[in-house]
């Protein structure tokens, strides 16, 4: 079956020589319904392969596919449309960078839905409306600027608005690195709710290898531009084989079993 999304042999090259080679060969497979957890160290790549993916940094090599239609060849007028289309979602690190700092929150959220021309400012403030709250949000800050609420609320807020288009593909660079253990929780059933009723594929990175034990199905791990190890996330967590992995897990404080971080809902 086609996975809903598919990188291969990625390189991304910040010059024209090899040495400012990146992303070295990547491979990254997301089947719909599955959260694919992506970890390496700061600056191993992580960011870089999102940006690949979701078109925002150019190919050297390699190709990205949606639904098995080869995206990383798209440009000019058929880029523009297939990113109208949202299917992939790239929610950023930093919330204020994605956050137009003049639009409200209901604005912010509706703003991929107004760009795509669907609907009514009605219909389109009520989909806000019930994307916030989709995310726990009090949908009264959806007349606040992104200015007047917290930064984990602004977090959250960019993950309202890249699920308000309705992706196939989401991908999520540190979503919960401003938040609370209790914030964190929410979010991250939120996401483990997405990716079974919406079918949706999830790229997660993160540092906080605690989060990913209690949702990703698998992880991949990014060293220096290359993929060391991949597999499913209890073997990955729980009896990595390659050395970097290994060292990367027993830097985190404890991950002692599976789901240490909440129990999955089963229904
Ligand atoms: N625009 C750029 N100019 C120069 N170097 C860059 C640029 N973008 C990325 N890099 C370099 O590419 C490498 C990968 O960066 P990237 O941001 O993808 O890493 P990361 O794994 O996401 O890190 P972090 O966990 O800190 O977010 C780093 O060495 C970084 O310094």
């Amino acid at each position: 079956m086609t996975a809903a999304l598919e990188a291969d042999g990625v390189e991304v090259w910040l010059g024209r020589r090899a040495t400012s080679r990146i992303l070295d060969g990547v491979g990254l497979t997301a089947p719909a319904g599955q959260i694919v957890g992506l970890i390496g160290e700061t600056g191993s790549g992580k960011t870089t392969l999102a940006r690949a993916i979701a078109g925002l940094a150019p190919l050297h090599a390699g190709a990205v596919r949606v639904d098995g239609v080869p995206v990383s060849g798209l440009r000019g007028a058929e880029l523009r449309r297939f990113r109208r289309t949202g299917r992939v979602q790239y929610v950023f690190q930093d919330p204020l960078r994605s956050l137009d700092p003049d639009l409200t929150v209901a604005e912010s959220v509706a703003e991929g839905l107004a760009v795509r021309g669907d609907g009514r400012a009605a219909d389109r403030r009520t989909a806000a409306v019930a994307a916030l709250r989709l995310v726990g949000l009090d949908p009264a800050l959806g007349d606040r600027l992104p200015g007047q609420i917290s930064g984990g609320q602004r977090q959250r807020v960019t993950l309202a608005r890249a699920l308000a288009v309705g992706p196939r593909v989401l991908l999520l660079d540190e979503p919960v690195s401003a938040l609370d253990a209790a914030n964190r929780n929410h979010v991250l059933r939120v996401l483990d709710r997405l990716r079974r009723e919406r079918e949706l594929a999830i790229v997660l990175i993160t540092h906080d290898l605690g989060s990913l034990a209690g949702v990703a199905d698998r992880i991949v791990v990014l060293h220096h531009g290359r993929v060391v190890e991949e597999g499913p996330a209890t073997q990955v967590l729980l009896a990595p084989e390659h050395p970097y992995t290994q060292r990367l897990i027993a830097s985190v404080p404890s991950i002692d079993g599976p789901r240490p971080i909440y129990a999955r809902s089963t229904t």
